[in-house]
């Protein structure tokens, strides 16, 4: 594992206060795909073909290091839009996403069974917050055995009709770079933590740090970052908006180890 830190004693200073306020300040904030699992494209490339495809013509652009986020935002939504519309045209049946989680090749981070479990075992709130698709994650999580009570999912969910058939999408889309409107949407969730002003927030993109925008009260907020792709063209800017950037990392050890600390 290659752990960056570019200041090293505030992130010592941020983990002592997380350990000082316990379990009852804490709640996590995370983001799913390419944070907790390690493949982003897992069953829908297994389905839909021309899912794929989208994502050859939009994924570069996702992470390209010379757009802005406010470059590539229209390109997010146009792709999202698409896939979505293809998702319908497909007439995917509800009944069939178990099937189809199961025979998927997803893969959640090494640790992560611990990190659910700890966080389980302290009454942690933990925020899942996804551009990708809620019914799949939802079933991921719950084949996986930690989708407890103290997690909550705000992603893109499926809209079925009377027979199960997918219709469309419930309530506003979001896309990697939106998550800020996502988040001041959630108010009422953070509302009832109003307590819990200690955040770790876990992402892989930079519009993942938009997701805490709607913590009204926040003490003490530890970002980490995993960097998965184009490290070299990257690096610099994670570590200028993370506080610890996890190169090429698998696994959850680095979150485990802090949660250990302060649990
Ligand atoms: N049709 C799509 C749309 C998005 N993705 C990838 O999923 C990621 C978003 O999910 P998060 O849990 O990380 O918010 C995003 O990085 C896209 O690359 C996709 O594979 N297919
Ligand atoms: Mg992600």
């Amino acid at each position: 594992i290659t752990v960056h830190i570019s200041d090293p004693e505030r992130v010592e200073q941020i983990i002592c206060s997380l350990i000082k306020g316990g379990a009852s300040k804490l709640q996590i904030i995370t983001d799913f795909d390419m944070t907790l699992s390690k493949f982003a494209i897992y069953i829908l490339k297994m389905l839909f073909f021309q899912l794929l495809q989208l994502k050859e013509t939009y994924y570069p652009i996702e992470i390209d290091p010379h757009l802005t986020m406010e470059e590539k935002y229209p390109f997010m939504v146009e792709w999202y839009f698409k896939s979505h519309t293809l998702l319908v045209e497909q007439r995917l049946q509800k009944d069939k996403l178990p099937e189809v989680v199961r025979e998927s090749d997803v893969c959640l981070r090494e640790g992560y069974e611990q990190f659910f479990d700890r966080l389980h075992q302290h009454s942690i709130p933990v925020f899942i917050f996804s551009a990708g698709l809620g019914d799949v994650l939802e079933e991921i999580i719950r084949q996986a055995g930690i989708y407890h009570t103290s997690v909550k999912i705000v992603s893109n969910f499926m809209d079925f009709d009377d027979n199960g058939v997918l219709k469309g999408f419930k309530g506003e889309l979001i896309h990697v770079y939106n998550k800020h409107d996502g988040a001041l949407r959630n108010t009422e969730y953070f509302k009832q933590l109003k307590d819990n002003g200690n955040v770790i927030l876990l992402g892989d993109s930079l519009g993942d740090l938009n997701m805490a925008d709607g913590v009204p009260n926040v003490e003490n907020i530890l970002k980490i970052g995993f960097l998965n792709d184009k490290v070299e063209e990257w690096l610099e800017k994670y570590m200028d908006s993370y506080d610890i950037v996890l190169v090429r990392d698998e696994t959850l050890e680095v979150p485990n180890s802090i949660l250990q600390k302060i649990l």
